[in-house]
């Protein structure tokens, strides 16, 4: 079953498209990546989908539900976006705990402590985290609690917006494996945009390479490992890898 169904998306701002007919399926279970160079419109997709814009056209299913231009706290609760940077999308004067209790107090569920600690649990931290504060935290803790946050509304779908870019690289793979894990536990699919082909690498079923606004080619992983690509977008794309390599 297809999880996120998009057809021809488009948006501009002020008049300039940024996204010009965008059709993408995410099936149910599937890790599905974005890549693509900078500014080719990987997060806008994203954030059309999270409700962060309203201006969109097109047709964008989830679950087999047409999304409208308004946000629900249906939709809030079953799609979580997850960030770049952890710092700074948690208030840095909230306690753990606090941060994990706003979208159960948003979505009026019970159980807050058992939900917490749970999810803590889940997100490789003891319920000894529940009092820290961000600053108390290292950068893969922080990415560990904005994930916890994500999760404690046990979505169906992951947004994930480069999750791993801001972190050392030492970290980044123990968030890819938590992701990976948290995804098979809790059959979630996910959406990811990363730069990076490593990351797809591991953790991407299937790859989308935007280039201009545009979906330039889906690949499955195999097919990217090999080589055996066409746009010249993911040409691209594997011969800076193999420049910086
Ligand atoms: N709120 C906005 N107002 C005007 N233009 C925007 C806005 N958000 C994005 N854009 C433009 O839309 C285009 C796509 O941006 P987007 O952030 O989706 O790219 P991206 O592929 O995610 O890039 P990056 O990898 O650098 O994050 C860019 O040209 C950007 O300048």
């Amino acid at each position: 079953m297809a999880m996120i169904q998009i057809q021809d998306l488009s948006l501009s701002f002020a008049g300039v498209p940024v996204l010009h007919g965008v059709n993408l399926t995410v099936r149910e279970g599937e890790a599905f990546g974005l890549l693509g160079e900078s500014g080719s419109g990987k997060t806008t997709v994203l954030r059309c989908l999270a409700g962060q814009y309203h201006h969109w056209r097109g047709q964008i299913q989830v679950a087999g539900e047409a999304l409208t231009h308004r946000l629900t706290l249906a939709r809030c609760r079953h799609m979580q976006m997850v960030f770049q940077d952890p710092y700074g999308s948690l208030h840095p004067r909230h306690s753990v705990a606090t941060a994990l209790t706003e979208p159960l107090h948003i979505h009026r569920l019970g159980d807050v402590d058992g939900r917490i600690d749970r999810v803590l649990t889940q997100v490789g931290l003891s319920p000894a985290f529940r009092e820290r504060l961000p600053h108390q935290l290292s950068g893969g803790q922080r990415q560990r609690v904005a994930i916890a946050r994500a999760l404690i509304l046990e979505p169906r779908v992951l947004l994930l917006d480069e999750p791993t870019s801001a972190l050392d690289v030492s970290v980044q793979a123990e968030i890819l494996n938590l992701l990976a894990s948290l995804r098979e536990r809790h059959g979630l699919t996910y959406l990811m945009v990363t730069h990076d082909l490593g990351v797809v690498a591991h953790l991407c079923d299937r790859i989308g390479v935007m280039a201009a606004g545009r979906l330039a080619e889906v690949l499955s992983r195999d097919q990217l490992r090999a080589g055996q690509v066409q746009a010249p977008a993911t040409r691209a794309l594997l011969d800076a890898c193999a420049e910086t390599a």
